[in-house]
């Protein structure tokens, strides 16, 4: 299948990874629309970020699939990669790079002109406010900062599918509001979005599909107002996923 023969930008199937004995990924499916703003929570711990390593080919599954618009990640990941556009957890960026050297550097691996690289790579330092820190060198960059060079880097090929681990973490809300345009611009333009977030109301602003994820396992997923059934985000995640709340007694060494 080719990308313009598939409604699914992204679609997992029975997807497995098991760290010693344990499986922090056990068999998820989900699937990304096309053209949807999809958002992907859960308790720390749950397989997030392992889950969506797989999904974007970057680190090998034990078990089932993942397809990037029909194609398969990890039989093409030279095809699939090209669709995508990925902001990855933690990430290890070349630190010795100024931000603009960053941006060439990844235009180049992806084959682009160079002219168009140096254009869009103005034109992304500007949008997200990076231009006075074009000639600093990534190492001393904030951590807000960092996301924003490493969504400016995912969106240089103009990708058909972002995937964004926590893009709004540690992001002061001017730059917040800027990215949530962006990304909504994106969407609006045809492209589609899977992100992951602890901020529930990041979530409900943003996002028309949501999966919940709690130990490996996908216990909720689909429009978010089937997801959310009524209720809060919040109080449907909790409702889901369990938590505990001090009992009257515990901590009580907190209180003068
Ligand atoms: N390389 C690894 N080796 C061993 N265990 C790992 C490895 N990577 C992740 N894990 C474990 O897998 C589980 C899932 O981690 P993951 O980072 O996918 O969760 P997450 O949902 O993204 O969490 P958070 O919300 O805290 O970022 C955790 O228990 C983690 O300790």
């Amino acid at each position: 299948m080719g990308p313009s023969s598939t409604d699914t930008a992204l679609r997992l199937a029975a997807l497995t990874k098991t760290f010693g004995r344990k499986p922090v990924v056990d068999h998820i499916d989900l699937e990304v629309p096309r053209g949807s703003f999809y958002g992907l929570v859960g308790p720390n711990g749950a397989g997030k970020t392992t889950s969506l390593s797989m999904a974007v080919g970057l680190l090998r599954p034990d078990g089932g699939r993942a397809e990037i618009f029909g194609l398969d990640v990890w039989a093409d990941p030279a095809r699939a990669k090209e669709l995508i556009g990925v902001l990855p957890d933690g990430l290890s960026m070349p630190e010795r790079l100024t931000g603009r050297e960053l941006l060439r550097f990844t235009g180049l691996l992806r084959g682009m002109d160079l002219k168009e690289v140096e254009r869009r790579a103005g034109e992304l330092l500007t949008v997200l406010e990076l231009d006075r820190a074009e000639r600093t060198l990534v190492m001393e960059y904030s951590t807000g900062m960092r996301k924003k060079i490493g969504l400016a880097a995912a969106l240089l090929h103009a990708p058909r599918l972002l995937v964004l681990d926590e893009p709004l973490e540690a992001v002061d809300p001017v730059s917040a509001a800027t990215i949530k345009a962006i990304l909504q611009r994106f969407v609006r333009g045809g492209g589609s979005v899977v992100f992951s977030s602890h901020v529930m109301a990041v979530v409900e602003q943003l996002c028309d599909h949501v999966a919940v994820i709690a130990s490996g396992r996908v216990v909720a997923s689909g429009p978010l107002r089937a997801v959310r059934a009524g209720r809060s985000l919040e109080e449907r995640f909790v409702s889901l996923v369990g938590g505990r709340i001090p009992e009257v007694g515990e901590l009580a060494w907190l209180s003068s």
